[in-house]
C-alpha cells in the first residue's frame, strides 16, 4: 500500500457548531451552554435530552415513502462516506446513533452494532464485513442522501475497506478519547488519505472517566496534521453530539463528483460486494457510476459476459427496502436472480445487454497471507460441501479458494486468508456450519523458491517444499515478510524490541511520540507474526499495545524441510488375555553415511541400496492408520 508523505491540504471547515470541550464560546446541542464535563449538571441534562428524543423517535418510512422521497434527491444532494478506527473505538455504536437519529432504525429498541450482522461478528464484538446503509437527512430545507459504510478496524479487513473507499467521498476518523491514536488509526488515517477522502476527526467516548480529550486533540493535530477547530467530539454510547455530525458531513464530504458520475450516460455500476441469500440466491452491492437500473432490465457483466434480467433493486435501509429505480451515486443492492456464486466478481461491471460502455476499474486481488487446508472428514459429501463453502467465499471474496490433495487427508481445499485473524474468523464460521464433518488444519505461509535458469513456485503446501536431501535446482528460498507497525507506552520499549528480534525481526524505525507512547516499525517474517505474535505483543506490554502490518514482500531465507519420515513398531503377543513378548522394532532412520569418506562413491551406493531395503521391510512389516481427529489434534498446535 503507498504511503504518501504526510502534507494535508486541510480546507477551513465551513461550520463550526460542533461542541469544543472545555471551550466557553461554543453551544451544546441541548443547553445552548457550555462548558460541559461529564457528570456536570449540563451532562446530566443532555443525557435527559438524548432519553426525550428516544421517546420521540424520527418516524421510520414506509416503502412508498423512502423510494419518494429518493427519487427526489439530486446527485449534489448525495454524501457517500465511511467510519474508520482502531479496533473497538466505537465505530458501529456510532453507525447506531446515526441510523437513529436519521429514523432508519427505531430508537426505543435497544440497538448495539446494528450492522454487525453475522454471527461472529456478534459473538466477537469486532466488524468483520463492512456494511453499508443509506439513509435521508433533511438539512436546511433539502433532503440529503447518506451512504455510511461501517468498516472493520482490523487490518486483515483491510481490502474490504479499501473496497468501500471507492465508493466514499468522506471519512469519519474516529478516535477513543481514552485510549488515543492507535496503530490502526494511524494505517487507516494513510489508507484513507492515500485515497483522497474528505477527513473529519472525531473524538469518541467522551463520556468516560478515563477519557483526556485534549491530549487525543494533540494527537490528532500533531500526527495527522488535522486542524484541532475542526474535531467533533462525541459519544457515541449516549448519543451525546451525534447530531451535529450530520451537518458536518453535508458541508464538509464533498457530493459523488459530477465528473466521474452520470445519470445521463449508459448504465455502468461497480460489484462492491455480494452474499447469498437462501430465498433469493445471490445478493451484490453495486455502486451505480452511471445510468439508472431497474427490475426487469437485461444486464451482463463484463468480466464474464454472462447475461441476467434484474429480479429486484433497492437501498439497505438497514435490511432490503426495495426501489423501482437506481441511479447513478446510490450504493445500493441488485438481485440478479440467479443462485451460482461463481457467477459474480467482485470489482466487476455490470451494463445494459447490447451496450458498450468500457469496464470500470477493478479492485486489487487480494493477496493471502496465511493459508489454511481444509479436508472432509470421512464419509462427508465433497461436492456438497464444497458448494456450501463457496457461499461462504461469496460473502468474503478474500479469501482465495482451491482444491488441493492431502497425502494424509485426502481431496480436500486450500483456503488463503489475509492474516490470521481472517483465518480464525473464518475457521469460526465453517466450524460452526459444518462441525466436525471439516478438518481444518493449522495456518502456513507462502514460501518462494527460485530455481536455476530464474523459473520461481510459490509453494503453500509443505508436501510441495523441495528435499534438501536431493540434488536440488533451487538457487534461493525465501519467506514473506510483513512490515509490523506497533504503538505502546515507552516503558515496554525494551521488552518489545527482543520479542522483535526473538522473532528474527528487522528494525526500521523507532519514534517517540509526544503522549509517551512509542511508535516502532519492525520487518517481521509472516510466519512469526501469525504465531500467535500479537498475543506474544500484548503480553510483554501488559495488553497496551497495539499492531498494524502491511505487506513487505519476500526476503531470502535459510529455511529447510523438516519431515517425520519413520515410526516405532511395537509388536505385542498375546496368549489368554496376556501380553506375553514384547518387541519394539525402532525406526530405522540412520544415518548411513556418518563415517564413510565422501570420495568412496561405491561403498556409499551399497549402503543407501541397503537402507532403501530396509524402509520397504519397514512398510511390510507395520501400517499404521492415523484418524482424522488425530491429525487434526497434531495440526493445532495448542
Ligand atoms: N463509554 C462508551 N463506550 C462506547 C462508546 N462508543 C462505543 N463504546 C463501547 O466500545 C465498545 C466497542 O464499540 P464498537 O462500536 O463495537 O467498536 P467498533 O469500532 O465498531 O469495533 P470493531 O468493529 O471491532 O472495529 C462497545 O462495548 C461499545 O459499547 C462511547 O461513546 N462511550
Amino acid at each position: 500500500m503507498p504511503r504518501r508523505p504526510l502534507r494535508l491540504q486541510v480546507r477551513p471547515s465551513t461550520l463550526r457548531s460542533a461542541v469544543r470541550w472545555n471551550s466557553t464560546s461554543t453551544t451544546t446541542a441541548a443547553e445552548g451552554s457550555a462548558p460541559f464535563t461529564p457528570g456536570s449538571e449540563q451532562y446530566k441534562g443532555y443525557t435527559k435530552y438524548v432519553l426525550d428524543k428516544r421517546n420521540n423517535p424520527t418516524p421510520i418510512l414506509s416503502n412508498e415513502e423512502l423510494s419518494e422521497r429518493i427519487s427526489r434527491i439530486p446527485l449534489k444532494n448525495y454524501r457517500n462516506f465511511i467510519i474508520v478506527a482502531h479496533i473497538d473505538h466505537g465505530k458501529s455504536t456510532l453507525s447506531d446513533r446515526l441510523l437513529e437519529i436519521t429514523g432508519v432504525v427505531n430508537p426505543t429498541v435497544d440497538n448495539k452494532q446494528v450492522l454487525d450482522k453475522l454471527d461472529v461478528e456478534r459473538e466477537r464484538g469486532i466488524t468483520v464485513k463492512a456494511q453499508t446503509v443509506s439513509m435521508i437527512y433533511h438539512y436546511r430545507g433539502e433532503d440529503y442522501m447518506l451512504h455510511l459504510v461501517d468498516s472493520p478496524g482490523h487490518v486483515d479487513f483491510r481490502l474490504e475497506v479499501i473496497r468501500s473507499y471507492a465508493s466514499c467521498q468522506g471519512a469519519l476518523l474516529l478516535v477513543d478519547a481514552s485510549e488515543g491514536i492507535k496503530a490502526q488509526t494511524v494505517a487507516n488515517f494513510y489508507l484513507a488519505y492515500s485515497m483522497n477522502l474528505h477527513l473529519i476527526p472525531v473524538i469518541n467516548k467522551i463520556d468516560l472517566d478515563t477519557a483526556d480529550v485534549p491530549r487525543a486533540e494533540d494527537q490528532i493535530e500533531e500526527t495527522f496534521e488535522l486542524l484541532r477547530d475542526d474535531i467533533v467530539h462525541v459519544s457515541a454510547k449516549t448519543g451525546f453530539n451525534v447530531e451535529y455530525l450530520l451537518p458536518k458531513i453535508i458541508e464538509d464530504v464533498p457530493a459523488p463528483p459530477a465528473e466521474k458520475y452520470n445519470r445521463e450516460l449508459p448504465l455502468r455500476a461497480q460489484v462492491v460486494d455480494s452474499w447469498y441469500d437462501p430465498y433469493v440466491g445471490v445478493i451484490m452491492l453495486v455502486n451505480v457510476v452511471d445510468g439508472s437500473l431497474k427490475k426487469g432490465d437485461k444486464v451482463e457483466f463484463c468480466k464474464t459476459s454472462e447475461r441476467y434480467e434484474v429480479k429486484e433493486v433497492g437501498v439497505m435501509y438497514p435490511d432490503r427496502r426495495p426501489l423501482p429505480l437506481l441511479v447513478a451515486g446510490q450504493v445500493a443492492y441488485v438481485i440478479p436472480g440467479f443462485k451460482d456464486p461463481n457467477n459474480v466478481f467482485v470489482g466487476d461491471t455490470l451494463r445494459k445487454v447490447g451496450s458498450a460502455v468500457e469496464p470500470l476499474p477493478g479492485f486489487e486481488e487480494p493477496k493471502p497471507m496465511v493459508f489454511v487446508g481444509a479436508f472432509p472428514a470421512d464419509g462427508t459429501d465433497f461436492k456438497k460441501m464444497e458448494e456450501s463453502l463457496q457461499h461462504l467465499f461469496l460473502n468474503d471474496r478474500s479469501v482465495v479458494f482451491q482444491r488441493t490433495t492431502s497425502n494424509a487427508l485426502g481431496q480436500g481445499w486450500k483456503l488463503g486468508f489475509l492474516g490470521s485473524l481472517h483465518a480464525s474468523i473464518f475457521k469460526d464460521r465453517l466450524e460452526k456450519e459444518h462441525g466436525k464433518n471439516l478438518i481444518i488444519t493449522a495456518p502456513t505461509v507462502p514460501y518462494k523458491v527460485a530455481f536455476k535458469g530464474g523459473r520461481e513456485k510459490i509453494i503453500s503446501n509443505p508436501d510441495d517444499f523441495p528435499d534438501g536431501t536431493k540434488k536440488s535446482s533451487v538457487v534461493q528460498l525465501s519467506e514473506p515478510y510483513v512490515e509490523a507497525l506497533m504503538t505502546f507506552p515507552k516503558e515496554y520499549t525494551g521488552a518489545v524490541m527482543t520479542l522483535c528480534e526473538n522473532n528474527r525481526g528487522q528494525q526500521k524505525e523507532l519514534q517517540y511520540l509526544s503522549n509517551g507512547q512509542t511508535l516502532m516499525k519492525y520487518d517481521i517474517p509472516t510466519a512469526h507474526l501469525i504465531d500467535d505474535f500479537f498475543g506474544k505483543l500484548k503480553g510483554v506490554t501488559r495488553g497496551y499495545a497495539s499492531l498494524d502490518y502491511d505487506d513487505a514482500g519476500y526476503k531470502p531465507s535459510d529455511i529447510y524441510k523438516m519431515e517425520l519420515l519413520q515410526f516405532e513398531v511395537v509388536i505385542q503377543a498375546r496368549a489368554n488375555g496376556r501380553v506375553v513378548a514384547r518387541e519394539t522394532i525402532k525406526a530405522r532412520r540412520k544415518d548411513v553415511l556418518a563415517k564413510l569418506h565422501a570420495s568412496d562413491i561405491s561403498r556409499r551406493k551399497k549402503l543407501l541400496s541397503k537402507q532403501k531395503e530396509g524402509k520397504k521391510h519397514m512398510k511390510s512389516v507395520g501400517q499404521v492408520h492415523i484418524a482424522n481427529d488425530a491429525f487434526q489434534a497434531f495440526l493445532r498446535r495448542e
